[in-house]
């Protein structure tokens, strides 16, 4: 029986990603990495450059292919979950050519396409969750303005709303405070503190350490595996931050240091 949502349905979804592996031509990204996220929970996925975030965003999105390892969401395949859009990704910089002559409301609307038949013409509840979704991002004033004319900051708030639009109950946002103003960075903010308040389940890769403090409620720390995970209070430690962003004291390889579950 199906346990993942469609359309305008949204159901809370939980994510179990058990000793995930994921090589790119025999190059190892990602080595046994398990995390759990449950519905109704800010998650930050804390790493240095090339640590494997995205590699793990992509194998949650079914983009790249676990060696070894199971994804499951709400006890599906990660195909299921992506044939129901309940899960959705904003890279973070988005593959789109901004000199494209398309509108803010149409790459807003391009998250309803899922639930959309194949000549793709609008229904009522479609608009109404553009309008929704531009406005939790405060972009309904530039609704009818080329993608390529806004900045960078805005461009991003638009493809989270593109995200919110699609009604997915996960959220995988891939740096998305990377280059933003600190208003867009408060406006974020807030949106994905009710974002949870509904249920839905985020998780947020960045560098940004005070983020996580603020607002995440747990956090994993990733350097090719997962190095620790838990309650963020519990996991930020010198100890653990110095192992995931200093010398390391150990190979990652060799395993996680601590786990909670
Ligand atoms: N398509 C690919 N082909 C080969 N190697 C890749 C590919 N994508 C990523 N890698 C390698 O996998 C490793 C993890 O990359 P990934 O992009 O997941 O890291 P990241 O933590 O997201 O880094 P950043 O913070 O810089 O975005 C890196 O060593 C990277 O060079």
């Amino acid at each position: 029986m199906a346990v993942i949502p469609n359309k305008d349905t949204f159901v809370p979804l939980r994510i179990d990603a058990d000793q995930v592996c994921v090589d790119y031509n025999g190059n190892l990204a990602l080595y046994d990495a398990s995390l759990k996220l449950q519905p109704g929970c800010i998650c930050g996925l804390v790493g240095m450059n090339g640590a494997g975030k995205t590699t793990f965003f992509k194998a949650l999105m079914g983009f790249v292919r676990p060696s070894r390892g199971r994804i499951l969401i709400n006890g599906c395949s990660v195909s299921t979950a992506q044939k129901d859009q309940a899960v959705a990704y904003v890279p973070q910089n988005e593959g789109v050519d901004c000199s494209f002559p398309v509108s803010v409301w149409d790459v807003v609307m391009m998250g309803r396409y899922g639930s959309m038949n194949f000549l793709r013409v609008p229904r009522e509840s479609d608009h109404i969750a553009v309008f929704d979704a531009l406005e939790r991002v405060d972009l309904i004033d530039f609704r009818n303005r080329p993608i390529g004319a806004l900045s960078g900051g805005q461009r991003k708030r638009a493809f989270v709303a593109r995200a919110i639009a699609q009604r997915a109950s996960v959220l995988l946002l891939d740096e998305p405070f990377a280059g933003v103003d600190i208003r867009t960075e408060k406006l974020m903010a807030d949106l994905f503190l009710q974002l949870r308040q509904d249920g839905r389940s985020i998780l947020i890769s960045t560098h940004d350490l005070s983020h996580v403090r603020n607002f995440c409620d747990v956090v994993v720390l990733i350097n090719k595996t997962v190095l620790a995970y838990g309650n963020t209070s519990d996991v930020f430690t010198s100890e653990n931050l110095s192992m995931t962003f200093g010398g390391m004291k150990s190979d990652p390889i060799s395993g996680p240091i601590s786990s909670d579950e």
